[in-house]
C-alpha cells in the first residue's frame, strides 16, 4: 500500500483491520484495513471488481465477513450490531425499496422502525421531501419514480434518524445534474456538521471535487489512502488512479483485438 503519512488527527468513524471475504476459490476482499476520519466527505475508488461493495457490505452488517473486523465510531460492527446499526445509514447497491409504499410512506415506515415518535418522523418527512424536491411526488408510489426520484428518496430514507456515518454506493449514477446537485449541498451540509459520508464512484472528478478523503482500492486490497490532495501528489485523481491500479493498456481498448470495429474495417 502506498502511504500517506501519518495516521489522521481526527477520531475515526470507520476503521476496518484485515477483512478478508471469500466467494468460493475467488479472495473479493484480502485484507482491507480502511481508515475515515470523523467528518469526512470520503471517496472509495477502484476498478470494477476490486471489492469496494462488498468491502461496504461487511462494514454495514449486510455481509459476515470470513476474517478481520470492522468498527464505527469504535464499535465492532459484527459484535454490536444493535449499536451500530443506530450510528449508520446506509443507500445500498441496487436501491431495493418498498415499491408499493408513496415516497411519505416510505420515510414514516423507516422512521418508525428506528423508534423515532410519530409527529418526529413527519416533521422530518416533510423537510426531507422539500429539500430533496419530493414534495410534489410524496403522494406517488415509488415503484412510479424515475431513477434520480428514486435515489433521492432513498437518500431521505437513509438520513431520516440522522445517522453518524452514511453510506452510498454510486450514489449519483443516473442522476440528472440538477438533482445531483441537491444530493450535494444535503451532503455538504451534513459533513460540515461533523457526520461523515463514504460513497463508491468511477466518476473521478466528482470524487476530486467532492471528497477530502479517498481510498482506493484494486484486486481485493486498499493500494492507497489519504487526504485527497496528498493520494493525487499533484496529479488529476484520475492520473493517480491509473497509475495506482494500473492503465491496462496491454488488455484495454488501445492495442490489439477489435480489428474489425469501426468504419475502415472492410
Ligand atoms: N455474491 C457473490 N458471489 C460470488 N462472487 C461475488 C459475489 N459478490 C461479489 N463477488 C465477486 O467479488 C469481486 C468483488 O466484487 P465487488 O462487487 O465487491 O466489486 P466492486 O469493486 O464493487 O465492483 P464494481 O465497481 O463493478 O461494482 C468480484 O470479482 C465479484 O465477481
Amino acid at each position: 500500500m502506498t502511504d500517506m503519512g501519518d495516521a489522521p488527527a481526527a477520531p475515526e468513524a470507520v476503521r476496518t483491520y484485515g477483512l478478508v471475504k471469500r466467494f468460493g476459490e475467488q479472495v473479493a476482499v484480502a485484507g482491507v484495513d480502511l481508515v475515515v476520519p470523523k467528518g469526512s466527505f470520503a471517496g472509495l475508488v477502484g476498478p470494477n471488481g476490486a471489492g469496494k461493495t462488498t468491502t461496504l457490505s461487511m462494514i454495514t452488517g449486510l455481509l459476515r465477513p470470513d476474517a478481520g473486523v470492522a468498527t464505527i465510531g469504535g464499535a465492532d460492527v459484527w459484535r454490536d450490531p444493535v449499536l451500530v446499526k443506530a450510528r449508520v445509514g446506509v443507500l445500498p447497491e441496487g436501491l431495493r425499496l418498498f415499491e408499493r409504499l408513496s415516497g411519505r410512506e416510505l420515510l414514516t415506515y423507516n422512521g418508525r422502525l428506528r423508534g423515532i415518535s410519530k409527529d418526529e418522523v413527519g416533521r422530518r418527512a416533510e423537510e426531507l421531501l422539500k429539500v430533496m424536491d419530493l414534495a410534489g411526488a410524496a403522494d406517488k408510489l415509488v415503484v412510479d419514480y424515475s431513477t434520480g426520484m428514486r435515489k433521492k428518496i432513498a437518500l431521505a430514507a437513509a438520513l431520516l434518524h440522522n445517522p453518524e456515518v452514511l453510506f452510498l454506493d454510486e450514489p449519483f449514477e443516473g442522476v440528472d445534474p440538477v438533482s445531483a446537485n441537491t444530493l450535494i449541498e444535503v451532503l455538504r451540509r451534513y459533513t460540515a456538521s461533523g457526520s461523515t459520508v463514504i460513497f463508491s464512484s468511477h466518476v473521478m472528478e466528482l470524487v476530486e471535487r467532492l471528497c477530502d478523503w479517498v481510498s482506493v482500492m484494486n484486486r481485493g486490497q486498499i493500494v492507497a489512502q489519504g487526504p485527497t490532495g496528498r493520494v493525487r501528489d499533484g496529479n488529476t485523481l484520475n492520473e493517480a488512479f491509473l497509475r495506482l491500479v494500473g492503465a491496462r493498456a496491454e488488455d484495454g481498448a488501445g492495442g490489439e483485438g477489435l480489428s474489425w470495429l469501426g468504419s475502415s474495417s472492410a
